[in-house]
């Protein structure tokens, strides 16, 4: 049986990392893992149960509290807490203005870096994971290692396009909103978002969703060729 494949996909909000996650790992038939979506569970859990998510110290007590399960079919991805389905609650605006001083503390990466690395050990033909530090921390032995960016325009814009109209979308607000969270990604002590130095750069704000698919399964397929 051939050696199974560790793709790592890392890079800001809105570079398109979960769709074409998901996309890749469904065509070639691999697992898929969405490490920013159990942050967020982390962080929904904190919220509900009274954490003050501002104090670290509260925060890495109660970070063996929860139980999250993320499920790694790509064409349909599930995340729990407690046995409860999160996928909605964990992408409220109230979680995403939180995330980031949640998921800077060590105990909370710790723990969840933990349920990762098991999930790509388990994974039958492979994995894809989607994050901030897959390609520097958690897999740092990948298969293939992809960092996307985009100009914070597009990302802006493209996280509105996604409200459909149901909440008025102020596009500077939401550009403001994302910088914001790139900073507190990229200045934290603990596993900064980074690209690792032997991820491939693909700047997606000029090319569709196909093409950034395409371009993906193509670099795995060479590296797949290859040894
Ligand atoms: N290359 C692209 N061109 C245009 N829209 C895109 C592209 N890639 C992703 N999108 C759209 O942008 C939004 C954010 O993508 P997503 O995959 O959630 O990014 P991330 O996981 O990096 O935050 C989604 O609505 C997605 O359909
Ligand atoms: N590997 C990861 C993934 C996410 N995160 C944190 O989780 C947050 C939410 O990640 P996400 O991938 O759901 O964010 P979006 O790009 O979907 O907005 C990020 O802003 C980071 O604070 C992280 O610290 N490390």
């Amino acid at each position: 049986m051939e050696t199974p494949v560790i793709v790592a996909i890392d890079g800001p909000s809105g570079t398109g990392k979960s769709s074409t996650s998901k996309a890749v790992a469904a065509k070639l038939g691999l697992s898929y893992l969405d490490t920013g979506a159990q942050y967020r569970a982390m962080t929904w859990w904190m919220l509900s149960n009274g954490i003050d998510v501002d104090n670290a110290a509260e925060v890495a007590t109660a970070a063996d509290k929860p139980t999250i399960v993320s499920g790694t079919d790509p064409s349909a991805p599930t995340i729990t807490v407690d046995g409860t389905d999160a996928a909605g609650p964990i992408r409220t605006q109230e979680v995403t203005a939180a995330v980031s001083a949640v998921s800077a503390v060590p105990e909370v990466r710790a723990r969840l870096v933990e349920l990762q690395r098991s999930a790509a050990a388990a994974a039958p033909n492979g994995i894809v994971v989607e994050g901030r530090d897959i390609g520097t921390t958690v897999l740092p032995d990948a298969t293939v290692k992809i960092f996307l960016t985009a100009s914070a325009q597009a990302r802006a814009a493209r996280r509105n396009g996604e409200l459909n109209g149901k909440e008025a979308a102020d596009l500077a607000a939401t550009q403001a909103a994302l910088v914001k969270r790139d900073a507190a990604d990229s200045g934290r002590k603990t596993s900064p978002l980074a690209k690792a130095d032997d991820a491939i750069e693909v700047d997606t704000t000029d090319l569709t969703l196909d093409q950034v698919i395409e371009c993906i399964v193509t670099l795995i397929e060479e590296k797949r060729a290859a040894r």
